[in-house]
């Protein structure tokens, strides 16, 4: 990603270094932090909640700077990277923190921002489970190929597809028998550029939306980004997006197939972070049966 937001020398004058009086005597430091993130939908709508507010990321460094004394500047840029990154549209920063005044045993030149610094660059990387399902037209076929699209998707890495699993609808109008199936895998794009990603999949395989719940050549769906275990997972709540997708934890035909592809799975529910193994121990799963053998990956 090549849109960036940046915020030069945010300046702070505060106490951390290994040394005793450096815990109890003010000095100068500087942050600059960049991040890397899709501004195109901020740009297009003008809209704050598309982007990432700087002056929200400045009181967070402003925050983390005036701690109780650490000793390294290590510390204070690591903890500032985490809390870039916990924002969702984040897909990497770099985060430098200088010590101009720090007492090395030399003198820096003057003028200009001389003197020690750190810098460190972390990108996102985000555990993401994607539902995969198909009710018209070569349903195998058309599975087989959204994976390979999945795959073959920048910013995203597949690391585990489920089996195939055919499965009764569940509700619309009477429809075909589904073939559903689910990824997970890891990825440093935000949720809505992921989600951008699926449309454009499913938009390339026949797509059409007329009915709710109707018959479909390829539904993607975006289950959950982060994990609910760490308590890291997206909880977002708007007309485009919704995280985690709210039916997904009453659903057999996507908890079946998750479990397989990641049996120590863990989703969030209205009840908190509950294992995919109970929900499925507890619900009804007589309309999901096994279906033809599949390699996707
Ligand atoms: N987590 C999500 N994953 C996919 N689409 C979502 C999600 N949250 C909200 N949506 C929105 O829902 C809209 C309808 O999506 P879609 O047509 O795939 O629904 P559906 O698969 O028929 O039903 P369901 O949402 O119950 O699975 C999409 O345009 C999308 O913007
Ligand atoms: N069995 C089954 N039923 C469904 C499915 C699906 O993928 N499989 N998808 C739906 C909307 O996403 C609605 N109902």
């Amino acid at each position: 990603m090549t849109d960036r937001i940046a915020l030069t020398q945010v300046a702070v004058t505060t106490c951390h270094g290994v040394l005793k009086h450096e815990k109890v005597t003010p000095q100068r430091f500087f942050v600059d932090i960049t991040i890397e993130c899709d501004l195109s939908r901020a740009g297009e709508s003008d809209q704050l909640d598309r982007t990432i507010s700087y002056a929200d990321v400045a009181q967070d460094a402003v925050r983390i700077m005036t701690q109780p004394p650490v000793d390294l500047i290590e510390t204070l840029a690591e903890q500032m990277a985490a809390a870039v990154l916990a924002r969702p549209a984040a897909e990497a920063v770099e985060v430098t923190v200088h010590k101009p005044d720090a007492p090395a045993g030399v003198d820096f030149a003057t003028g200009g921002l001389t003197g020690p610094s750190v810098s460190v660059r972390r990108e996102q990387d985000r555990q993401v489970v994607i539902a995969l399902g198909a009710n018209l037209g070569d349903r195998l076929a058309t599975l087989q190929s959204a994976v390979r699209s999945l795959e073959r998707t920048p910013g995203l890495e597949l690391v585990a597809v489920s089996g195939l699993f055919e499965t009764t609808p569940v509700g619309g109008p009477p429809q075909p028998d589904y073939y559903n199936a689910v990824a997970v895998g890891r990825s440093r794009l935000a949720p809505w550029t992921l989600l951008e990603r699926l449309h454009a999949i499913e938009a390339g395989r026949g797509r059409t939306r007329e009915i709710r719940w109707g018959a479909r050549t390829l539904d993607l769906d975006l289950i959950q980004v982060g994990d609910p275990a760490a308590d890291t997972d997206l909880v977002l709540d708007t007309d485009e997006l919704q995280l985690p997708h709210p039916r997904a934890a009453q659903r057999a035909f996507v908890l079946v197939p998750w479990l397989g592809a990641d049996p120590l799975a863990v989703v969030r529910t209205t009840d908190g972070a509950e294992k995919v193994a109970t929900l499925v121990a507890e619900m009804d799963c007589s309309d999901i049966q096994v279906g033809p053998a599949w390699s996707p990956l």
